[in-house]
């Protein structure tokens, strides 16, 4: 039935103020009440629908994402919308564009990497839309070893020119977003080449298509990669590959903030330093990390509602069957997924922090501490994206077969979610970035320079490596400290354990690529420990508001000795904690989940995602789930008619016995 709540129960059951809980998750009342705003108007404009998204072939779906994309920029200018306005409100179109690179890659690569002259002359084209463009790093043959791209950029100092060619196959560029149908121009990386001298990777503008009827400009050939992974999904995008056969473009087209050419083709770097560039990357990946937190709780905004809803066994004398969220084992897979996004949140709004820490000291010359927030962000945005791709398949999974359906939504935001484990760094790759970070610091312990920010626990590495956890009850384990402490001394023995295996290698290079898993896996336990402390420090601020503290110290505690449980080997191997405290920190947990369970829906709630976001009859506001299924089956191509076309030709010859006659 229309207009009824089939969840007002478990909202009634809440013991904290959703409103309340709503501005935290947000960050603030400005931040909510922008969101609120933003999201229900693209909720309630039918030119932003999603209807029939994933059942669309691509050339359609990819025409649809064009008028939506169109559509929004026009709803931008009509509504006179703010930077930050227009950011949310393509953020709740939802829908993957090229837009998305234009705004997310290309304008931030042209203010990071280019000169005042150069952002002065190209960034009011971006802004106004008058060009579009995209990020041409990545190649055929090369992602992660960026130092390997083979596209060239040669000086040709007669025509002040540079020449821009894909002198392989594997060096066509191959996967930027935006690239492949829409882009005009391109930042294009190549390899710098003047007077004989390969100058390493150097961003290039590149424009790729007339801007009168779009065709590609001489010299390039352009188009679409083609069909990925899923249904709708990322296939409104338009992934492209790019090849040069000797494109010339002016030589104030490369990207000069750090280094320049000269007319004579002196190659001479600027007295910017090139960790200027690394601000940029610490901000793309603190929005990642953001993202993550976004895709998690929409994820687990469904299966927690869902699992309210369904109902298996357990009626006794024709009573009401047990809802499924009441199973402990969907409370042990669910709940911690519910404490990640919260998790997620906070540590994605302590990286917001770090950014603008970390521009404001590189425009003061200190470059003191860039190698640990660039470890710290590496290794974030692997974690939390790695933690959200596989959380979003268990709450598919947490559904049960109703999740693998489209109208669950699940099967598209996996679909869409799961490469932010490969862009923006592969997730592996980072770590191994962040582990070669922590063996440095191991090493240069002991010396002046003192270990600063996230990896300052590293300072008490005697006392680290030699408490014991002084936990005796089970509730010992609520102790801020306790916790602290477990997560402390087990990354740390975990980083001086690899450290010792390593001095055992007479080429350390070798051992490196020997030990690469166990680094990893000290790599993942450091970023661990700073996702918990970050958590913690959330809730030492004053928070307002009935029951808010009180809720997110559950979600801290389920978060933290959940990571406890599954990687006890660790905390036990390391001999920080005995199995009995790691007994004690499991019966913990179940009792957290016993307190969080009837403020489960109200959690997700707090999230304040609209319907038309979620996209997902399993996880509607109202818990009205059965009718929407049978009535959105119906809706179905194939059951245009009842009987299926083909039935003529392939069925008919089957059950008539027939087939040596048919014409198959
Ligand atoms: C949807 C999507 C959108 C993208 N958008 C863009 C874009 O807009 N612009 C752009 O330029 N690029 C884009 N990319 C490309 C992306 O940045 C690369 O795919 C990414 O950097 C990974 O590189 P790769 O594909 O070469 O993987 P590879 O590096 O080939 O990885 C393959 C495997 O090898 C492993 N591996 C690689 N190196 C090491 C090592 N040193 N040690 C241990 N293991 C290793 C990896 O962990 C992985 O398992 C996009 C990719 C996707 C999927």
């Amino acid at each position: 039935m229309e207009g009824v709540d089939y969840l007002a129960d478990e909202r009634n059951k809440a013991e904290f103020d959703v409103d309340e809980m709503k501005i935290v998750w947000a960050g603030s009342r400005y931040n909510f009440e922008l969101s609120d705003r933003i999201s229900k108007l693209v909720a309630n404009d039918p030119g932003f629908s999603k209807e029939g998204r994933t059942m669309l072939p691509r050339k359609e779906l990819f025409k649809n994402t064009l008028r939506k994309a169109a559509y929004a920029w026009k709803r931008i200018i009509d509504l006179r919308l703010s930077e930050e306005e227009a950011t949310q409100l393509r953020r709740w179109v939802d829908e993957p564009a090229f837009t998305d690179l234009h705004w997310g890659m290309f304008i931030p690569a042209i203010k990071g990497q280019g000169t005042d002259e150069q952002q002065k002359k190209w960034l009011p084209l971006a802004h106004k839309m008058q060009i579009i463009g995209c990020y041409a790093q990545t190649e055929l043959g090369h992602g992660s070893n960026v130092q390997g791209l083979e596209t060239t950029a040669t000086f040709d100092p007669q025509t002040d020119e540079f020449v821009i060619h894909s002198p392989t196959l594997t060096s066509s560029k191959w996967w930027p977003g935006g690239l492949g149908k829409v882009s005009t121009h391109a930042v294009v990386y190549a390899r710098l080449i003047t007077d004989g001298k390969d100058y390493g990777i150097n961003g290039f503008i590149v424009q790729l298509r007339s801007l009168e009827d779009h065709k590609p400009l001489p010299g390039i050939t352009v188009g679409d990669i083609g069909m990925k992974f899923g249904n709708g999904a990322y296939n409104t995008m338009d992934n492209g590959v790019l090849k040069f056969d000797h494109v010339r473009i002016p030589r104030d087209q490369m990207l000069m903030r750090v280094s320049q050419v000269t007319k004579e083709g002196k190659y001479v770097q600027s007295d910017i330093p090139r960790q200027l560039l690394y601000g940029t990357m610490v901000y793309v990946r603190q929005t990642i990390v953001a993202d993550a937190s976004i895709a998690m709780s929409r994820a687990v905004c469904i299966a927690t509602r869902y699992s309210a809803v369904r109902r298996q066994f357990g009626s006794q004398n024709g009573g009401k069957e047990t809802q499924v969220i009441d199973y402990k084992t969907q409370q042990n897979r669910l709940f911690p997924l519910l404490a990640s996004a919260y998790a997620f949140r906070f540590v994605g709004e302590w990286l917001k922090w770090l950014y603008t820490d970390v521009t404001q000291r590189l425009q003061a010359n200190d470059f003191s501490t860039l190698p640990e927030a660039h470890a710290c962000t590496a290794g974030l945005k692997s974690l939390t994206t790695t933690a959200t791709a596989d959380g979003i398949e268990e709450c598919r999974k947490l559904c049960g077969g109703h999740g693998y359906l489209c109208s669950s939504g699940l099967p598209e935001l996996f679909a869409v979610y799961v490469p932010a484990c490969t862009y923006e760094g592969d997730n592996v790759v980072l770590q191994l970035q962040v582990a070669r970070f922590l063996m440095k610091t191991v090493s240069q312990l002991g010396s002046v320079k003192k270990p600063v920010g996230t990896i300052a626990y590293m300072g008490r590495i005697e006392h680290l490596m030699q408490c014991r956890s002084d936990v005796k009850q089970a509730k010992d384990w609520l102790k801020p400290s306790a916790i602290l402490e477990a997560f402390e001394a087990r990354a740390v023995r975990m980083s001086v354990a690899c450290a010792q295996n390593l001095s055992k290698f007479d080429n350390p290079e070798e051992g490196f690529a020997e030990l690469a898993a166990d680094l990893v896996e000290a790599a993942v336990s450091h970023c661990q420990l700073i996702v918990v402390s970050k958590f913690i420090e959330k809730l030492q601020q004053n928070i307002p508001g009935k029951g808010i503290k009180q809720q997110l110290e559950v979600l801290c505690g389920i978060y933290s000795l959940f990571l406890l449980h599954k990687h006890q080997g660790d905390f036990l191997g390391t001999g920080y904690i005995t199995s009995k405290q790691a007994s004690l920190a499991n019966d913990q947990l179940r009792a957290l989940y016993s307190q969080l369970r009837s403020n489960a829906v109200s959690l997700v709630d707090a999230f304040n995602y609209t319907d038309h976001y979620l996209d997902s009859i399993l996880g509607r506001y109202d818990g009205n789930v059965y009718p929407k299924l049978y009535e959105t089956a119906w809706k179905d191509p194939l059951n245009e008619s009842d009987v299926a076309d083909g039935f003529h030709d392939y069925i008919r010859p089957i059950i008539k016995q027939q087939l040596r006659t048919a014409r198959l």
